[in-house]
């Protein structure tokens, strides 16, 4: 279940934020280590895994189907099962990466595996997934070929060749690879249709799949063929989530000042040169300390004319600084984001509209025209990524209240602690400069 909601009042930047902000650990990078450890061949060990509800779902979800998970501190111990169990039903929550990575495996089971979810993740898109597996030999229950369905498996599935159309997301391509190893025949998978969004996390599916040993031959476009073959158990240590940094580093560029985020991943499949794109184009400075992504604002925002296609996650954040900036802004290549957590496209356009900003959804995006924002209201939708971009408006404009704060919890619950910390953060440094006057 969702948390009961609970609001939250986004507080005032009193001074330019200045702070060194840990990250927890990639929501993406956490949950394909453990669907590949539950995929392999003998234990693995992931350690600084995230601890958040789509990955507590994704572990109650292995559970589900027989997996081990020893869970010692930051250190899970993965030990899959000689065969995945079939007659239990998956939780996905609102969770992309579980109602997208697990229904692959639920295909291997011996028998019917049910998912089921929030009210809200019945809209998200699963047709083209659930096709694919029944292509595929599984067979695939449902009405409307969306949450919920049933699913059953079969152990020695064969495989083989399958097209769909991944231009809603990318987890569908990247669902079907991770078990294409266990398939007799292996996997040929094409996509078919307008391009697939967010390719960067294909990208680290292939990636993660080729350190497990599998065979991955991505070199034409639209098509990824995975030998069948052993997927080899692999400690992992999990990266910092690039976009739960974005609002923290879009903190530096609204009120001119400075975020450190260490241990930034320089190669990785997050979104972060995007992101890196994103906050210099809006005229921050970014540079590396040592292993610490830098950036610096400078309390004024151009308008930035941008293809988020690849890091389409960043929407909200950016939407929020867009409203703030001096000039116009023009967001493209994000239509599909209409099929996340909520439709954010509306939900942006909605929200900073009812705040005075003038913001006019395109085919594929956003164009937002800034203003001198005032309001209290900000609806969250149940979309953490919404409470990103209400508690950075909420840095410069009074009393933006967001009905539900909660939600943030999908990939990091103790978010409004963090946030609080880093502005407390930054009047603690203000007072040791003596800029700021230190009695209560
Ligand atoms: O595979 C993944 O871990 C993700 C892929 C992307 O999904 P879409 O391709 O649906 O945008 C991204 O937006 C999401 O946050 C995480
Ligand atoms: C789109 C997102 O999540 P999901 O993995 O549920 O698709 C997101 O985190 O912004």
């Amino acid at each position: 279940m969702p948390e009961a909601p609970q609001q939250w009042i986004a507080p005032l930047a009193p001074v330019p934020v200045n702070a060194t902000v840990t990250v927890p650990g990639s929501k993406s990078e956490t949950n394909r280590a453990l669907v590949l450890a539950a995929l392999s061949s003998g234990p693995s060990a992931i350690t600084g895994g995230l601890e958040a509800r789509d990955t507590a779902l994704m572990r109650d979800a292995l559970r589900t189907l027989g997996v081990t998970i020893e869970e010692n501190g930051d250190v899970w111990v993965v030990t899959p099962p000689e065969q995945f169990t079939a007659g239990g039903t998956i939780d996905c929550g609102l969770a992309g990466t579980v109602m997208r990575f697990v229904p692959p495996l639920a295909a291997l089971a011996g028998g019917e595996v049910g998912f089921d979810g929030d009210r809200q993740a019945y809209d998200r898109p699963m047709e083209p997934l659930l096709g694919a597996l029944a292509a595929l030999g599984a067979t695939v229950e449902g009405d409307r070929m969306a949450l919920p369905f049933m699913i059953s498996g079969d152990p020695a599935l064969r495989g083989g060749s399958v097209m769909l159309d991944a231009s809603a997301s990318s987890q569908f391509v990247s669902g079907l690879l991770l078990i294409g190893a266990r398939l007799a025949d292996g996997l040929d998978l094409r996509h078919q249709g307008p391009s697939i969004p967010s390719t960067g996390h294909i990208g680290m599916t292939v990636s993660m799949l080729r350190q497990r040993g599998v065979r991955v031959d991505d070199t034409q476009p639209n098509r990824w063929i995975v030998a069948p073959g052993e997927i080899k158990p692999r400690d992992v240590v999990i990266e910092p989530d690039v976009a739960n940094a974005a609002p923290f580093l879009g903190a530096a560029l609204l009120t001119g000042g400075r975020i450190a985020i260490p241990r930034w991943p320089s190669t990785t499949g997050q979104p972060a040169p995007q992101l890196r794109a994103v906050l210099e184009k809006f005229g921050g400075k970014v540079s590396f300390q040592g292993d610490s992504l830098v950036v610096r604002g400078r309390n004024e925002l151009h308008g930035i004319d941008i293809w988020l296609n690849d890091a389409s996650e960043l929407t909200p954040v950016v939407a929020a600084l867009a409203a703030l900036a001096l000039q116009s802004s023009h967001i493209h290549g994000v239509a599909h984001i209409r099929g996340h957590e909520t439709d954010r496209l509306a939900a942006l356009e909605s929200n900073l509209d009812a705040l005075g900003a003038r913001v006019r959804q395109t085919h594929d995006g956003l164009i937002i025209h800034p203003h001198v924002l005032a309001g209290i209201s900000w609806p969250t939708y149940a979309d953490h990524r919404m409470v990103h971009a209400g508690a950075l408006l909420g840095l410069v404009v009074d009393e933006i209240t967001l009905d539900d704060v909660s939600c943030v919890g999908k990939t990091m619950p103790d978010f409004v602690e963090r946030w609080q910390k880093m502005i407390d953060d930054s009047v603690a440094a203000e007072q040791v400069a003596g800029r700021l006057d230190a009695s209560p």
